[in-house]
């Protein structure tokens, strides 16, 4: 960005992957003047700050939202109703306030009691992320080339958005604006639900009595590995995800057991005409993904193979 920044003062509350990675993408493309950063464990602030992440650090969410004209929430979604109700008496009017969470209706029904009038509450959501977690998980190339979901209500200023929807472009990403209940939906399929059969496929392998853990660490095939990648991503997150979008997971998971269930009947029942008819066209949805430019068709052997996960 050649401009002159965006944003006087970003505060960013919780600082893991996300946190981390906005704060660095923020500085290194000059989007926001200042950066206040808090988190609830000292310790992680403390990395946060040997890691030079911001200007200025806190453990109390409501000093480092003090003055602040975007505030952005990264923490685990069951935490965004709390660090709303710390920080509402001190959000300034004409503040932008949003947030990463990967559901979207709960956070409109927790967070948007608790914000003060004059105050723009747009929630948003970047689709990109790793498995890692912390704040030396982040990186400032994290956004480039990915969506961004803003969900913004009803009477939402127009100014505001506009000006949310450039700090994302300005990260690299697109901007796509959506219902907050239907991005859950979506969501559900694309990512959550892809996430709990990685945690399943991985905990029924531990679980075999047959077979031991050394075979299945030394035998994993390609394929088993891409679920672990999942399947060790963080727990609080996945849990709040879980408790946070209900509705849709339950909806997702009852068609995936349908599916997996006639899949189990063919297999019975030497039914080899529906397996192959369902992995012809499960095959087109992988072409279509890489001719959207979404990706490649390389093998992805750990591109952030090492485990910076930190717990707090
Ligand atoms: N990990 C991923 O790939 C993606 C995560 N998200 C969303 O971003 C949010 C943050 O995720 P990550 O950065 O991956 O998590 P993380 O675990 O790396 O970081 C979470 C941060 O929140 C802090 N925190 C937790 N509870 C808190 C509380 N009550 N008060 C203040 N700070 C608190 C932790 O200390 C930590 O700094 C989540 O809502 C998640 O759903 C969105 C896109 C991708
Ligand atoms: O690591 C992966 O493959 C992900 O899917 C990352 C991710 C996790 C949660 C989100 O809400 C968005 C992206």
């Amino acid at each position: 960005m050649t401009g002159a920044p965006l944003f006087e003062r970003m505060a960013l509350i919780g600082i893991g992957l996300i946190g981390s990675s906005i704060a660095q993408t923020a500085r290194q493309r000059g989007l926001v003047k200042e950066i206040a950063i808090s988190t609830r464990s000292p310790a992680t602030l403390q990395r946060a700050e040997e890691l030079e992440l911001g200007d200025f650090y806190s453990v109390d969410a409501a000093q480092a939202v003090d003055g602040a004209d975007l505030v952005i929430l990264c923490v685990p979604v069951g935490a965004n109703e709390a660090v709303a109700k710390w920080i509402s008496p001190v959000l300034k009017a004409g503040a932008i306030l949003t947030d990463v969470g990967s559901t979207k209706q709960s956070v409109v029904d927790q967070v948007s009691p608790h914000v003060p009038k004059g105050v723009h509450f747009i929630p948003g959501h970047p689709i990109a992320g790793t498995e890692q977690s912390g704040p030396d998980a982040g990186f400032p190339t994290l956004f480039d080339q990915r969506w961004c979901i803003l969900t913004p209500p009803k009477g939402t200023d127009q100014a505001a958005l506009e000006k949310l929807s450039a700090f994302w472009q300005e990260c690299g990403s697109n901007v796509d604006l959506m219902d907050p209940k239907h991005h859950d939906l979506v969501l559900a399929i694309v990512s959550h639900l892809p996430h709990l059969i990685a945690y399943n496929i991985v905990g029924t392998a531990d679980d075999l009595e047959t077979v031991t853990k050394s075979q299945v660490i030394k035998y994993s095939a390609s394929g088993f590995r891409d679920f672990t990648r999942l399947a060790a991503s963080d727990p609080t997150m996945w849990r709040d995800v879980c408790l946070n979008n209900k509705e849709a997971i339950l909806e997702m998971l009852s068609r995936f057991s349908e599916d997996l269930s006639a899949m189990q009947r063919a297999i019975r029942w030497g039914d080899g005409d529906m397996l192959f008819d369902l992995f012809t066209r499960t095959r087109g949805i992988r072409r279509s993904i890489i001719e959207a430019g979404q990706e490649t068709d390389e093998p992805d052997f750990g591109r952030h193979a090492a485990d910076t996960r930190q717990d707090d």
